[in-house]
């Protein structure tokens, strides 16, 4: 996950290759609910791992519910069977719909059966997305529910503490139209209370997002619970419904997450080997509405095949046609829409998603806003949007830096628009708002898309020994999500491979034809891993032994010879990754990545520079004095600048940095000022 302040994507060209997701967050959610109250033990497999299913975690955690941990994805629910072990609590349940509004329902029933009160809470917004009608359906049935903040909002609390008997003669009532949430929390809770009648739901209004529904019942199904509905009107629960474990339970991925690399395969050109993107784990027999983005997509052009569990995507029309859709049945999966209709080949419109204004922001107004950045020209109707393409040509294209709203979904499906016909970049802000579904949704992007290597950022420090090079580089790619290069590393480990191989790296010895090209073939033919923070050589743990200050030396010695370096040149470049690079050694700007978008030169002076590595040493407990480190610092520096091949010197345009005076903080600071004003996101493309 990117949990830096911002994403830079930058302009991307082609994709193809295989992608995995991760579960569905509405089949996750309902699944842990379900198991909860069931009798029996289930195990849960392919869970998605998020904010939203930790938060359901933690409620029923807190719940009593025995929840034993098999990995990540996958776990045993020890179900209450009709128990309530803990009768009072008080649950955060963040920003999850599909955490509040089931939970809402059926601990307001277990608090009437067993004398029991709960409060539930969320975030800000979770507090400004509405619940009322919920609530009021509870009441109906003889629940105590009482808001805590704003009438009809949560946090709210359900029971009081005392049995309630519930009145379930009466059909119940509720509103379909504003969330269909509402109506599967209560579908999902009232099983508990039809062992001795029926029970009936009559829906309110014109029920939306119907597929949603749909995945209820199918999954009340799997849990012994049979569903009689007419229409969209009338459900009801069969008298003597009880929950009953089905044992193991497989989660399929979601389809939401799906809808972005479908939008993927249909607007990138393939990357060489590839015939588009696949897509494992949902395809067309899934009980998923989103799904559905399937027809959306191939309506625009897209060539998709599928099977009961993968789709295959490629880009057929192109521009993509435009579309006038209704889209509440995939009220989800449409706004990637919005977002492929950047690239239409006229007005698309999506109809009857009002239902987008109560999500985890206010959908139309932000989706309107942050295309209109790029850009498009965008109409926002109360429950409609309408947007105007692009042109295909590239001109009138933006960069943007895209506000994300604490909201997943305008971060995922904002990152297709880095396949501009401008090549303009773009930046994502707060890029981890997707943990709430899809955590690694930006590295599995970059597994499957291609740049132009040349227009994949790089951001290089040089400078001598000890300026600090390595502390402010790794700070840069923590900071920009960027990859690390640390050069140095390799020539230290060439070094320590020449000695175990017993080659004479003496800097006489080096002037000998043989002797430099043999130590070229060992550089070429360097068995390296890094593994969580360790360095390998071969079999043997190095990482300890590769920084000390010998092999400091043993470097810069073979770091000499030209047929070293020419070794180790495609072994760097290939660090040049999406979504960026910063590279830290000696030749990085001159000769590694001449076209770095930023190059700085980093120095301090010696006195400076020897001190540093003293405290560095003495905090690893090794021992050393001034003057030895002053001399041998110096040694290396006269070696590094002297040499004929790639010599330490300022690379050209590179920036100089005297960091004698500067705590890390402040140089850090002032290299990522330099980079907000490099040409990053390339704003003056020639296409205006
Ligand atoms: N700007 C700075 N001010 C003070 N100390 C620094 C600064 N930058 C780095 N250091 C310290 O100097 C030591 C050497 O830094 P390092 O990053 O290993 O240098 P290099 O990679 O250039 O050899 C480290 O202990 C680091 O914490
Ligand atoms: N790009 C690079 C990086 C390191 N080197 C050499 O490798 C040695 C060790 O590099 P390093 O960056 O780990 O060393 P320090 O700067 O940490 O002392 C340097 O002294 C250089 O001689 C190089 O020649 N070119």
């Amino acid at each position: 996950m990117y949990a830096t302040a911002f994403l830079d994507l930058p302009p991307l060209h082609r994709a193809g290759g295989t992608v995995r997701l991760p579960g569905s967050k509405s089949i996750s959610n309902r699944v842990l609910l379900l198991a909860a109250l069931s009798q029996g033990q289930t195990r849960i497999e392919d869970l998605l791992d998020s904010d939203d299913t930790r938060v359901m975690l933690t409620a029923l955690d807190a719940l009593g519910c025995r929840l034993q941990r098999h990995g990540p994805h996958s776990l045993t629910v020890h179900g209450l069977g009709g128990q309530l072990p803990v009768r009072q609590a008080s649950l955060f349940l963040g920003n999850a719909g599909t955490a509040m509004r089931p939970l809402c329902a059926a601990l307001a029933l277990l608090a009437c059966q067993h004398g029991a009160a709960f409060e539930l809470s969320g975030v800000a917004r979770m507090h400004e997305r509405p619940i009322g009608d919920l609530a009021d359906a509870l009441r109906q049935l003889g629940c105590p529910v009482q808001h805590l903040g704003q009438p009809g909002y949560p946090p709210l609390r359900v029971g009081d503490g005392a049995p309630h008997a519930l009145r379930l003669a009466e059909p119940i009532r509720v509103r379909g139209d504003v969330s269909s949430q509402f109506l599967t929390a209560l579908l999902l809770a009232l099983p508990l209370a039809a062992q001795q009648q029926a029970i009936e739901i009559e829906v309110v209004g014109e029920l939306i997002s119907k597929p949603y529904i749909e995945i209820t019942l199918a999954l009340l199904a799997r849990f012994g619970v049979a569903v009689q509905r007419q229409g969209w009107q009338r459900f009801v629960i069969p008298a003597g419904s009880r929950y009953a474990s089905p044992g193991q339970i497989h989660v399929e991925a979601d389809a939401s997450s799906a809808s972005y690399f479908i939008a993927l395969g249909a607007i990138a050109q393939p990357s060489l080997g590839h015939s588009g993107i696949t897509i494992e784990g949902v395809g067309l027999d899934s009980i998923q509405g989103d799904i559905r983005f399937v027809e959306a997509a191939r309506a625009m052009g897209a060539q998709i095949e599928g099977s009961a569990n993968a789709l295959q995507v490629r880009r057929g029309a192109w521009p993509l046609k435009a579309i006038d859709l209704d889209c509440n049945a995939i009220p989800d999966a449409a706004m990637t829409l919005a977002v492929l209709a950047l690239y239409a080949d006229g007005p698309c419109t999506l109809r009857n998603i009002a239902s987008w204004r109560v999500k985890e922001t206010d959908r139309l107004a932000a989706m309107r806003c942050e295309l209109s950045k790029l850009g498009a020209t965008v109409e926002e109707g109360p429950d409609y949007l309408r947007v105007h393409p692009l042109p295909a040509d590239g001109r009138g294209w933006q960069t943007a830096s895209i506000h994300t709203y604490d909201d997943h979904r305008v971060a995922m499906c904002f990152a297709l628009a880095a396949f501009n016909p401008a090549q303009l970049g773009l930046r994502i802000e707060d890029p981890k708002c997707v943990a709430k579904t899809f955590p690694d949704f930006f590295e599995t992007l970059f597994g499957v898309c291609q740049a132009q290597p040349s227009h994949i950022p790089v951001l290089c420090i040089d400078g001598p020994s000890a300026s600090g090079k390595g502390t402010l580089a790794a700070e840069l790619a923590a900071r920009l999500g960027y990859h690390l290069l640390d050069s140095g590393l390799l020539y230290r480990l060439v070094g320590l491979a020449a000695e175990r191989a017993g080659l004479d790296t003496a800097a006489a010895a080096l002037q000998q034809p043989q002797q430099a090209a043999a130590l070229g073939r060992l550089a070429q033919q360097l068995l390296v891993r890094f593994e969580q923070g360790r360095v390998w050589l071969g079999h043997e743990d190095v990482t300890d032994e590769v920084r000390s200050e010998a092999a400091g030396m043993a470097a810069s010695r073979v770091a000499v010879v030209p047929e070293v370096r020419a070794a180790l040149l495609d072994l760097q470049r290939n660090f040049r990754r999406l979504p960026g690079l910063v590279a830290d050694g000696r030749d990085m700007g001159s000769v590694i990545f001449p076209d770095a978008a930023l190059k700085v030169y980093l120095t301090a002076s010696a006195a400076q520079r020897a001190q540093r590595r003293l405290w560095q040493l003495q905090e690893r407990g090794e021992s050393a004095t001034i003057k030895d480190l002053l001399a041998d610092l110096e040694a290396r520096d006269e070696r590094d600048r002297s040499r004929s091949a790639a010599p330490l010197k300022p690379a050209e345009g590179a920036l100089l940095l005297d960091n004698s005076a500067l705590s890390i903080e402040q140089s850090v600071q002032q290299v990522l000022d330099w980079w907000q004003a490099s040409p990053v996101l390339r704003p003056s493309a020639a296409l205006e």
